[in-house]
């Protein structure tokens, strides 16, 4: 038997908003004892001082990029990654090469995840064939592979037919779909928020309604066919706003923010560094302001990184030409400490629902509990430190990120996934 106990644990339990002193034993990678001075002779001891002891984190929304931009990320690196982050379980978007729109591929994916993955990975498979909005995909198939949700992340489904046809599937299914909610045709030849720094830059805008005309299409669909969609990368106030009534309403969405777009404003653009590029663009302060409220008042309920690796050659380039995207998985946990948990914006409860009970609902995996018998995936999260973040310690293959020399504060100290020490800062 393999046994590992914790001591003196700040254990944290965002299902039930509740944090106690505990220690707790792991047996064979189910926990097995939650309780105040465990004895466990036999078993491994950590002392975690005092530390917060979380369910492991988990991320619906990250490009491992394998198959196919493997120069950019693999399944080996990525996961490297995560559990570098603190994250336990990644869901991973469809847009490799070949799109992920079949059972065969969906197979292909995991069995390279269990070989590769150093955190549990979870195939999310295309709407569409290829991803091109024409036919609908193996859905059926896909799930019974083990799919948790789908997407045609990287492009929207600009069929509202398609769209509303895929949504009766995935009821069908108990699949969610996860939206990228982008109109081709406002979002145009754009590359940056359209605004202030749009015009003193010269760089093609894209407006807000590009994004919000289609958060309101799905939630129409969402409505009429009693379907459930979640919106990837929230980014504007008006969508944070056209979520928040509908939730009020009953229909049955929910939504996701990443770091970057609670932390950071379109003022950046004016860099020209092509790390401020991403999809959706950064936005204004009114925008960040509204995403701050819709995390507090749980309009928002998952915070996801959408790490979209890009090489080096990709993004040195002019920015029209490089590609969107940045990582995200080995800061978002301490830009969650220090932009919400820190100014007071949400409490380390809330902040962590939204990164470990609320994505596993959504995604319906049978993870983020803390109680007996439950998976031994759990993160040990220091949130005094204080580090910056140097490119050179990022172990993603891509090192696209607007965060570095940014001075952070909280940092994982320990991954455990399964009952295994995955990732642990000592080494
Ligand atoms: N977010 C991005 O800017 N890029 C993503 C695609 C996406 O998430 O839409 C990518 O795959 O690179
Ligand atoms: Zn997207
Ligand atoms: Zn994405």
């Amino acid at each position: 038997m393999n046994k590992l106990l914790l001591k003196n644990a700040k254990l944290v339990n965002p299902a039930e908003g509740i944090i106690q002193d505990q220690d707790l034993l792991i047996i064979d990678g189910k926990i097995a004892k939650i309780e105040n001075c465990i004895k466990a002779k036999d078993a491994d001891l950590i002392d975690l001082n005092g530390k917060i002891l979380s369910p492991g984190l988990i991320d619906m929304h990250v490009h491992l990029r394998e198959p196919g931009f493997e120069h950019k990320e693999t399944i080996k690196t990525g996961t490297e990654a995560a559990a570098k982050g603190g994250f336990t379980s990644v869901a991973c978007m469809p847009n490799t090469n070949p799109v992920i729109d079949s059972q065969t591929l969906v197979e292909g994916l995991l069995s390279i995840a269990k070989e590769d993955g150093v955190v549990n990975v979870y195939p999310i498979g295309a709407i569409t064939k290829g991803s091109q909005g024409q036919e609908l995909a193996e859905i059926s198939s896909m799930k019974e592979a083990g799919i948790v949700g789908i997407s045609d992340d990287g492009s929207p489904v600009m069929n509202s037919e398609m769209m509303r046809l895929a949504l009766e599937y995935a009821k069908d299914l108990e699949l969610t779909i996860i939206s990228h909610c982008e109109d081709e045709n406002l979002a145009g030849a754009g590359v940056v928020n359209q605004g202030y720094y749009s015009t003193v830059t010269g760089l093609n805008p894209i407006p807000s309604s590009a994004e919000s005309v289609m958060v309101a299409r799905d939630i129409c669909l969402a409505e009429e066919t009693g379907s459930r969609v979640h919106i990837a990368h929230i980014s504007t106030k008006e969508s944070v706003e056209l979520v928040r009534q509908a939730k009020k309403r009953g229909v049955k969405v929910s939504c996701e923010v990443t770091p970057h777009h609670f932390t950071l404003t379109d003022e950046l653009i004016t860099s020209f560094d092509t790390n401020t590029k991403m999809n959706p663009p950064l936005r204004s302060e009114e925008d960040v302001a509204a995403i701050k409220k819709g995390l507090k008042d749980g309009t928002i309920d998952v915070i996801a990184t959408d790490h979209a690796p890009h090489s080096v050659e990709e993004k040195d380039v002019e920015y029209n030409y490089a590609p969107f995207g940045i990582i995200g998985l080995e800061t978002a946990l301490a830009l969650v400490v220090s932009e919400l948990i820190e100014p007071g914006i949400l409490t380390l409860e809330e902040a962590l629902a939204k990164l470990t009970v609320n994505p596993a609902e959504i995604l319906g995996i049978d993870k983020a509990k803390i109680e007996i018998g439950a998976d031994a995936d759990l993160t040990v999260i220091d949130i005094d430190d204080e580090w910056k973040l140097r490119a050179e310690d990022l172990v993603s293959k891509s090192k696209n990120t607007p965060f570095i020399d940014y001075n952070l504060k909280g940092r994982t100290l320990m991954t455990i996934v399964g009952g295994k020490i995955v990732y642990s800062s000592d080494e």
